[in-house]
C-alpha cells in the first residue's frame, strides 16, 4: 500500500483543444495512471473500441447505471450522455493510484462537490485561439460538418467555466503542454504524500546538530 491516496486529475477543455492526446500521453510516460473509461450514449468513431475509449450503451442501460447509483458524474454533452462509473475510482484510490478524467465542465463540478473533492486536482486546457480549434476539429477528420458546428457553437460556454479549475493551460505545442501536465501532476503528489521517513529524518537530523 502507498504512503497516500491516488489523486483525480481531470482535464477539461473545449471539443477538440486536445485533452484526449494529452491524456494519451500522460498515460504513456506514466502507465500506472488509471484512465476513467466513461459511458456514453455517442455511437463509436471508426476505431474507438467498447471498453477502451468508452463504454459505449443504450440511453436504457445508460440510465438504468445512474439509477444504480454506479456514477459518479453524468452529464448530457452536445445531445448525448457521458457518465464516469464509480467502481474503478474508489478502487484506484484506496490502492493510492492516481485516476485521469476526460470529462467536460458539468463533471467537473459534480465530482469538486462530492465527497472525492479533496482528492481533485482539475486542469483546464484553453487552445491558442478559436480559429486553431476549429482547424484541430477538422483535422481530427471524424466528425461531420454538423457535429463540429455543434461543438464550435458550445466550445463559448465550456470556455466560461476556465477559472473554477485549479490550473489553466493553453495548449500551444503539445510537448510543452505535456511537461507542464507533468509537473503539475509530480508537484500535487509530493504535496500529497505523507512522507513517511520525514520523522526519523528530522530526528537524525536533530541529532547531528547535537553532537557538534
Ligand atoms: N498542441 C497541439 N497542436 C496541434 N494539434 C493538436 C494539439 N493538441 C491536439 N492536437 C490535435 O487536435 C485534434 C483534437 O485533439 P483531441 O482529440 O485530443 O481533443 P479533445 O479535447 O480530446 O476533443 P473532445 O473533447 O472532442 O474529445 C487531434 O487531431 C490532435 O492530434
Ligand atoms: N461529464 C462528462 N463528460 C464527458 C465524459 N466523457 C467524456 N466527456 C466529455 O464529452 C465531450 C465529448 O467527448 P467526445 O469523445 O464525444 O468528443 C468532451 O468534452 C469530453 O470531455 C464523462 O464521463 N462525463
Amino acid at each position: 500500500m502507498r504512503s497516500r491516496r491516488g489523486l483525480l486529475l481531470i482535464l477539461s477543455s473545449p471539443s477538440g483543444a486536445g485533452k484526449s492526446t494529452l491524456a494519451n500521453r500522460l498515460r504513456n510516460w506514466d502507465p500506472d495512471i488509471v484512465f476513467s473509461v466513461s459511458a456514453t450514449t455517442r455511437a463509436p468513431r471508426p476505431g474507438e473500441l467498447d471498453g477502451r475509449e468508452y463504454y459505449f450503451r443504450s440511453r436504457e442501460s445508460f440510465l438504468a447505471m445512474v439509477e444504480d447509483g454506479d456514477m459518479l458524474e453524468h452529464a448530457e454533452v452536445f445531445g448525448n450522455l457521458y457518465g464516469s462509473p464509480q467502481g474503478p475510482v474508489e478502487e484506484a484510490i484506496v490502492e493510492g493510484r492516481d485516476v485521469l478524467f476526460d470529462i467536460d465542465w458539468q463533471g467537473g463540478q459534480q465530482i469538486r462537490n462530492s465527497a472525492l473533492a479533496e482528492d481533485v486536482v482539475s486542469i483546464f486546457i484553453l487552445p491558442p485561439s478559436i480559429a486553431e480549434l476549429e482547424r484541430r476539429l477538422r483535422s481530427r477528420d471524424q466528425d461531420s460538418d454538423e457535429v463540429i458546428a455543434a461543438r464550435m457553437q458550445k466550445s463559448r460556454d465550456e470556455i466560461s467555466h476556465w477559472a473554477e479549475y485549479d490550473y489553466v493551460l493553453v495548449n500551444r505545442d503539445l510537448d510543452e503542454t505535456e511537461m507542464k501536465l507533468r509537473a503539475i501532476l509530480q508537484a500535487e503528489r509530493l504535496r500529497r504524500s505523507r512522507q513517511v521517513g520525514l520523522v526519523d529524518l528530522v530526528r537524525e537530523l536533530n541529532k547531528e546538530f547535537g553532537d557538534r
